[in-house]
């Protein structure tokens, strides 16, 4: 395969959820490819299928038409050797397991060999240097995503698959992962896709952003965010910055003068993009991951896999 050829090609897939007599189309005729180690965001209105989209893509969902093939093959078949890792809202750590172990489970379940010097690598590069032996309840909720992260990023993953990673941090948090992670999956360029409600998180971090439209979600527009990199925080007051966050909020039909609200953030820079790239137009949910990692405590190997095949 070509340098320029995608990792990932999404062909007129399509998605129904429900039987005959109640059903929801979700996807319809949705095409998109991702550039091989290329960040693409995907923005949307609320239940346009965003998620739907990523889970196809994951091979946790099937879609009811079309097709997905990364470097030329099912979903299914990178994943289960490690080659594709997913990051959710909620952390959904293992509170049984230490830090290290919940990110060192992520190669044992993909057949790797263990690597406790990577996974301190990691831990110390998401800032997490002294906690190896912490158990997740012991964090608080944006700590336990960066564990989330080190998780997603230890197997090496060639596809990267975020589901509003940030969108359950607080706002001083979101900001800091928003710049400090990136340069952890660009030292390896690695393809992802993010999905995130806010459109200043999109062009701070993205390569391409893919605008979809209302349920049934289709991709209407595909915006290159040309921006330098590294990008910084600072970025979010240039111009070109706010061009851009202009012109994806234009395509989602986002009111300028309208206060940033629930899924679509308000646009034009200033303190509201501060806002929102901080957080403020993320998604709800739970706020710190504590219903997942309180519920599985106690738990055991077996545990570990079904929880673990839950979350990716
Ligand atoms: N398992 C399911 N069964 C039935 N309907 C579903 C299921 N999953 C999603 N849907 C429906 O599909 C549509 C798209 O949902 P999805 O979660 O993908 O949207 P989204 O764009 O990610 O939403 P949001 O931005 O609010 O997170 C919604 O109408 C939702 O109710």
């Amino acid at each position: 395969m070509g340098t320029d050829a995608p990792l990932v090609s999404v062909a007129h897939v399509g998605k129904v959820f429900g039987g005959r007599r109640r059903s929801v189309e979700a996807l319809q005729d949705v095409d998109l490819t991702l550039r091989p180690g290329a960040l693409t965001a995907l923005v949307g209105p609320s239940g346009c299928g965003k998620s739907t989209l990523l889970r196809i893509i994951a091979g946790l969902e099937r879609a009811s038409s079309g097709a997905v093939t990364i470097d030329g093959a099912a979903p299914d078949v990178l994943r289960s050797r490690g080659d594709i890792s997913v990051a959710f809202q909620d952390p959904n750590l293992l509170p049984w397991r230490t830090v290290a172990s919940n990110v060192g489970l992520a190669l044992k379940l993909a057949g790797r060999e263990p690597d406790p010097a990577r996974v301190g690598e990691l831990l110390r590069t998401v800032g997490l240097d002294g906690f190896e032996k912490a158990r997740p309840p012991q964090l608080s909720g944006g700590m336990r995503q960066r564990v989330a992260i080190a998780r997603c990023l230890v197997t090496r993953p060639r596809l990267l698959l975020l589901d509003e990673p940030f969108g359950a941090v607080d706002e001083l948090t979101r900001r800091r992962l928003n710049v400090e992670l990136p340069p952890l999956w660009q030292a390896r360029p690695t393809t992802a896709l993010l999905v995130t409600h806010s459109i200043p998180e999109a062009v701070l971090l993205a390569d391409e952003i893919v605008v979809m439209s209302d349920r049934p979600g289709r991709v209407v527009a595909r915006v290159p965010v040309d921006l330098p990199r590294p990008r910084r925080a600072a970025q979010l007051h240039s111009p070109e910055f706010h061009a851009l966050v202009d012109e994806v909020g234009d395509l989602l039909g986002v009111d300028r003068d309208a206060p940033a609200s629930g899924d679509a953030p308000a646009s034009g820079g200033g303190e509201a993009a501060d806002r929102a790239a901080g957080g403020g137009a993320a998604g709800g949910g739970a706020a710190d991951g504590s219903a997942a990692d309180g519920s599985a405590a106690g738990g055991s190997a077996a545990d570990d896999s079904a929880a673990a095949g839950a979350r990716a």
